[in-house]
């Protein structure tokens, strides 16, 4: 089992309140040919929550695989109380990171305190001589891990199930032991990917208050969710990603107002987005197709409303207001003198015109 020599307050080693903590500047993640993340610049500071948002697959979670050190940025650099971050995940963790998945990654297993000690390996001096001899050094040392652990249980309200296996809590509870471990680490900066997916509302206001205090206690919280309304409560800021660019960042009201945002997720391209041409063209083709359907619909009309009347013209004009006072005689006589006209007059051939 894992040893602690650092029983430390996260309170106590917090740095002020507004210090830059996180500071990501133009990262960049390809993979071959497909840009996840573009050139996104982020800061997180002491005492704040943060939320990144975006619709599937606009590369939050690849950004922050660049942030934890799963992922070397293409390009850009990602510092950690301004010292360059260094490409190794469990080096970030040990450097004051700490971070939950999308998908829960628990021993399943491993009790529920077993789960929170194996979140403290970086805290542990003790080597591996320590463990093996088991000296004095190595018992003091786990005692103060498992009073932190128990510490951080109580902190979730998960202490009275510390010693069931972690694959028998509910679902919304193995969310929590997930942050109890993260916070194991004592990070400055904890990265929740998604916390209160699957959650009731119950369980995820409970989330909320959670994260709440993991802020009052000194760490800063960048947090990825879908559920919009949990984000606008919780966060000082959003930051919105679209197709792996950063579209807007702000307060939650100038974000949840922003028509751009909403479009975006009701998948509207952004204006300058690297497929604006194709798109461009794709709309183009479209109204062009609509125009000829429009130009065919009318035309029938058109031609329907010439044949409205299918009588030749000369039956039709019988019927014209000039001829509404004529006589019976004249009608007649009219018809009579036509009778008699020579046939190569053409009869009829003037109303043709
Ligand atoms: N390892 C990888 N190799 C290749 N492409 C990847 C890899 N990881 C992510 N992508 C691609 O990068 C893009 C961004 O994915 P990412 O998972 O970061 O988005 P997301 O915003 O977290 O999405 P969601 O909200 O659905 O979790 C997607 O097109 C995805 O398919």
């Amino acid at each position: 089992m894992t040893t602690d020599t650092t029983t430390k307050d996260t309170a106590a080693g917090a740095p002020a309140p507004g210090t830059v903590v996180l500071d990501a500047r133009g990262v960049t993640m390809r993979f071959g040919g497909l840009t996840a993340v573009r050139d996104v610049d982020l800061t997180v500071r002491s005492g704040e929550i943060v939320g990144l948002i975006g619709p599937n697959g606009a590369g939050k979670t690849t950004f922050f695989n660049c942030l934890t050190g799963l992922y070397i940025p293409t390009e850009g650099e990602v510092r950690y109380k301004d010292k360059v971050l260094p490409p190794k995940s469990f080096k970030v963790t040990a450097a004051g990171i700490a971070r939950t998945f999308q998908n829960i990654r628990l021993f399943a297993n491993m009790t529920v305190l077993e789960n929170v000690l194996v979140g403290r390996h970086t805290r542990t001096k003790e080597g591996f001589w320590s463990a093996v001899l088991r000296g004095p050094g190595f018992h003091k040392a786990e005692a103060a891990s498992r009073a932190r652990a128990m510490e951080l249980l109580e902190f979730v309200g998960l202490a009275e199930k510390a010693d069931q296996l972690a694959r028998n809590l509910p679902y919304g509870e193995q969310r929590k032991l997930e942050i109890a471990r993260a916070l194991a680490s004592e990070p400055g900066l904890l990265l929740l990917d998604e916390p209160t997916a699957g959650m009731n509302p119950q369980e995820t206001r409970a989330a909320e208050e959670l994260i709440f205090a993991i802020r009052d206690q000194g760490t800063a919280v960048l947090v990825i969710e879908h559920d919009m309304r949990f984000i606008f409560n919780l966060c000082d800021r959003v930051a919105v990603l679209v197709q792996g660019q950063k579209l807007i960042e702000g307060d939650p009201a100038t974000v949840q107002g922003d028509e751009r945002v909403i479009a975006a997720y009701i998948g509207e391209p952004l204006a300058d987005d690297p497929g604006a041409a194709e798109v461009a063209e794709v709309e183009a083709a479209e109204a062009a197709a609509e125009a000829a359907r429009s130009a065919r619909a009318t035309a029938p009309a058109a031609e329907e409303t010439a044949d409205a009347d299918p009588r030749p013209e000369t039956e039709a004009e019988a019927d014209a207001p000039a001829d509404a006072g004529a006589t019976d005689a004249e009608t007649e006589a009219q018809a009579q003198t036509e009778a008699e006209a020579p046939t190569d007059a053409a009869p009829g051939k003037e109303n043709d015109r």
